[in-house]
């Protein structure tokens, strides 16, 4: 029997993660300010385009970077579900499981809101897409999504935990079915089913 073990990358408490945790604060912030905040606005973006303009100024070539983001650890850093230096990342930290199934706990606040109080269908359906694709690395065979279906079942709640779970459920040939949840105390909100394709796109080099 396999030991769990931890597919994504470890936040640091440092370096461009503590960045990008504050980034996630920033986009937080800003969505609960709004337009009835009485902050200054225009300064604030002001101060905001300048950690951008530096940051521009700092960064490596862009096919320099692509490179590094498909190298080693890099491969778990950037992606827009668990990547600790995307900043539209929530993130969600994923353990592979003995039984084969991968699984994760995750709070998602306001940005990733639809209905009022909560989630976002389409949020539902990007982090059950990527928890699918990572239960199919833990299993040994993985691919491209071919087919993702959702069901939403209950409304996703806002501001409490969520627990995410993949498993891969069969291969046939290139065909690789997966299957997925998001529940929130004890109850299904949206399952997935998807269909997967063995196929792997050159990583940049
Ligand atoms: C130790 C672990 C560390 C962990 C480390 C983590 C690593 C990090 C994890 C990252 C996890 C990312 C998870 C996100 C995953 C994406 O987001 S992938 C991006 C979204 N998907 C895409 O862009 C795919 C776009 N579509 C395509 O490229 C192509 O259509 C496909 C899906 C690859 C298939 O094309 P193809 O390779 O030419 O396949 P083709 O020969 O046409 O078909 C093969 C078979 O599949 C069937 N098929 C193909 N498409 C379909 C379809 N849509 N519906 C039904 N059947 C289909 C065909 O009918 C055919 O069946 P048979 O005739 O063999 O019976």
């Amino acid at each position: 029997m396999t030991a769990p073990q931890e597919l994504t990358a470890d936040p640091h408490q440092d370096g461009v993660d503590a960045a990008v945790t504050a980034a996630r604060r920033v986009i937080e912030s800003l969505l609960r300010a709004g337009s009835g905040s009485t902050a200054e606005m225009g300064r604030i973006a002001d101060q905001l385009n300048s950690v951008a303009d530096n940051l521009d100024e700092h960064a490596p070539a862009m096919n320099q970077r692509m490179v590094d983001m498909w190298a080693g650890e890099g491969t778990t850093r950037h992606d827009p579900v668990t990547g600790p230096e995307n900043a539209i990342a929530p993130p969600l930290q994923l353990i592979g499981q003995s039984d084969g199934s991968v699984r994760g706990v995750l709070t998602l606040g306001l940005p990733y809101q639809g209905p009022p109080g909560h989630v976002h269908g389409g949020i539902s359906a990007l982090i059950l897409d990527h928890t699918l694709g990572v239960a199919n690395h833990w299993a040994g065979v993985s691919g491209m999504t071919a087919e993702l279906t959702l069901r939403y079942h209950r409304p996703t709640p806002l501001f409490e935990p969520l627990t995410i779970t993949g498993v891969q459920t069969g291969v046939d040939g290139r065909k690789i079915r997966t299957s997925g949840a998001v529940t929130a105390g004890g109850e299904v909100c949206v399952s997935a089913e998807g269909l997967f394709i063995a196929k792997h796109l050159p990583r940049p080099r």
